[in-house]
């Protein structure tokens, strides 16, 4: 037997692979449209264990991780399938958002970060000492809007800011390049609603990730699943339940309000720990 006719059985293979795809996912169909009925989760990690155990008994020990690592993804194309169906079967979306833009009249910042201010005049900007201080102006109807300093080049992320919007529920609703005497630095406005406008390409979420293996990976399948481009990612330990852990902050280059995003987001929030959505934004001058 020859290359050719090797190639020519592995797509019949690949034919037979492809009708028994179609035939799952069908399955999967109906799995959904009687889980949106009763109301019941996708993600059963019980079952997808006992399918795994189950179809890898007596198989050859040099195949058992290549399976594993096949029949894993199927489980997640199907779950991503279902997660999109679900949203057009029931109304389940875990996020609200509106779609009337914010109007900043009065934002407030930090007084050593008033020099990145380009886009208010800079008497019209309250200044006070902390991010916190933002925070409760916001909170208070003080201010109706917080400007600061979310990434610098050569300084990194600000680890306060992150927490701020997340611990405080602020969201970013547009983000700003700035090129300063050769330093290039993010400056982001946030308001205490989520508001996506049609105009916005960038979505900002922070999550925790259960700590087994594959975990990050089968997440970051996830999104490149819905053909998602992650503009950037970091992640930034904590102390929880007497051990060390993570939280996730990515970027994506996405539009919250389509049907697809819709869908990523849902099914992050049921499969990661605590999902939370930091922004809605276009980003001026990041291409
Ligand atoms: C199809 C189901 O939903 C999900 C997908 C599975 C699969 O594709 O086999 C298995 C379990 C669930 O995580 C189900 O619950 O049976």
């Amino acid at each position: 037997m020859d290359l050719s006719d090797v190639r020519k059985n592995i797509d019949r293979v690949d034919g037979e692979i492809r009708r028994l795809f179609v035939e799952r996912m069908t399955l999967a169909d109906q799995v959904a449209c009687i889980k949106a009925k009763t109301e019941d989760k996708i993600y059963k990690p019980d079952r997808e264990e006992i399918i795994i155990k189950k179809q890898t008994e007596g198989m050859k020990p040099e195949l058992v991780r290549e399976y594993t690592a096949l029949i894993k993804r199927i489980m997640e194309v199907s779950r991503k399938y279902q997660y999109g169906r679900t949203l057009e079967l029931r109304q389940c979306f875990p996020f609200e958002y509106t779609k009337v833009p914010a109007v900043i009249l009065k934002p407030a910042m930090v007084r050593e970060e008033l020099y990145t201010c380009e886009d208010y005049s800079k008497d019209k900007v309250i200044t006070v000492a902390s991010y916190e201080e933002v925070a409760d102006y916001i909170k208070e109807g003080k201010a109706d809007a917080g400007i600061g300093i979310i990434e610098e080049v050569g300084i990194g992320v600000s680890d306060e800011l992150h927490n701020l919007l997340a611990e405080k529920e602020l969201y970013i609703t547009h983000c700003k390049v700035q090129e300063d005497g050769g330093v290039r630095r993010k400056v982001v406005t946030f308001v205490d609603t989520l508001v996506v406008l049609p105009s916005h390409n960038r979505v900002k979420i922070m999550f925790e990730c259960p700590n087994h293996s594959g975990s990050i990976s089968s997440i970051l399948s996830m999104i490149s699943d819905y053909g998602v481009n992650l503009t950037e990612i970091h992640s930034r330990p904590f102390w929880k339940d007497n051990s060390w852990n993570y939280k996730f902050f990515a970027e994506l280059n996405a539009n919250i309000d389509t049907k697809e995003i819709r869908a990523l987001l849902y099914q992050l929030s049921q499969e990661t720990e605590y999902l939370k959505i930091l922004g809605s934004y276009a980003c001026e001058g990041d291409f």
